[in-house]
């Protein structure tokens, strides 16, 4: 029988995730979904099948997996009030919160948890997620499995075996669609200043974005030949590309993502000291 999945909040990312897993024949009968907002319950039972409750503590009962979707900064208060229906029912705890730490969240439901820390990005919305994934030493064999079942129905599933890591995929992965969709503004405009229309240079240059990492994906060769592959000797990629090198394409990069890194560590520890009694 299908493991019985409660989403705590019923937003973007949870709907993401619950949407992927019925689209992969989950039964929806499984799957129940919190949140105070009355009309989206309304909206998700009718649409998707689906248990839903404004009642988070009830949905917590009988559930194997308590996935929780809220904003981090109402984290805390919702943790408190699972804590007594979660330390009765020990369900599997995953969290797609960005920058609250798995013992953070296992403290403020009561402690001695299997809990599964999770950093998506947002083309999961779209199926095409890339997400990070760490256990805490409580999660089982069977229990990573389903969490990968889980996060797998809207991409591509990394385990990380130290938490600290995913600050590095944040910087790669959670962050990185905001990263590619710079470039894709830049070669936009770069293409109506060569005289396309911006309609044009947009549709060229998504298709682009969207061919290179298809092809990447698919090929035996690693990206690094690829590119050697486009750039015929003495041809136009070549000159764009030692632009691009030359004006320090790689360094940038390396900022950014420790940027990003040191940014989440912050983050994490403003989420956790912000809250007293801790
Ligand atoms: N790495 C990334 O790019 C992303 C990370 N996330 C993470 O996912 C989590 C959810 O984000 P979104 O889905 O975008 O937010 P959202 O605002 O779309 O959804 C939040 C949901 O929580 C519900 N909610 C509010 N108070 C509640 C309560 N007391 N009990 C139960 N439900 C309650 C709301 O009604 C709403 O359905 C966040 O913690 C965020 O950090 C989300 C999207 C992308
Ligand atoms: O920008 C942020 O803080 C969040 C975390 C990863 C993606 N968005």
């Amino acid at each position: 029988m299908a493991s019985q999945v409660t989403f705590i909040g019923a937003g973007n990312m949870a709907s993401a995730i619950f949407g992927g897993m019925i689209d992969n024949g989950y039964p929806a009968t499984a799957i129940t979904a919190t949140s105070p907002d009355a009309e989206r319950l309304t909206a998700l039972a009718a649409e998707r099948g689906i248990h839903t409750t404004d009642d988070n503590a009830a949905a917590v009962a009988e559930a194997d997996v308590v996935v929780l979707a809220v904003k981090p900064q109402i984290m805390r208060e919702v943790c408190e009030g699972l804590r007594d229906a979660v330390q009765a029912r020990r369900p599997l705890i995953v969290s797609v919160a960005a920058g609250l730490t798995a013992e953070t969240l296992d403290t403020w439901l009561g402690g001695d948890l299997a809990v599964v820390r999770c950093m998506p990005n947002t083309p999961s919305l779209v199926g095409a997620g890339a997400s990070g994934l760490y256990a805490n030493a409580r999660v089982s064999d069977a229990q990573r499995e389903l969490a990968t079942t889980l996060l797998e129905a809207v991409g591509i599933v990394e385990w990380v075996d130290d938490e600290a890591l995913l600050e590095a995929v944040t910087a790669v992965s959670g962050s990185g669609p905001a990263y590619f969709f710079l470039v894709f503004e830049a070669l936009e405009e770069a293409g109506v200043r060569l005289g396309l229309p911006a309609a044009t240079a947009r549709r060229l240059a998504l298709q682009t974005g969207l061919g290179a990492a298809t092809m990447a994906q698919r090929s035996e060769h690693d990206p690094a030949q690829l590119r050697r592959n486009v750039m015929s000797p003495g041809g136009t990629t070549e000159r764009a590309i030692h632009s691009l090198e030359d004006g320090g394409l790689r360094e940038l990069f390396a900022d950014a993502t420790e940027a990003c890194a040191a940014r989440a560590r912050e983050m994490a520890a403003e989420l956790g000291e912000s809250t007293p009694n801790r």
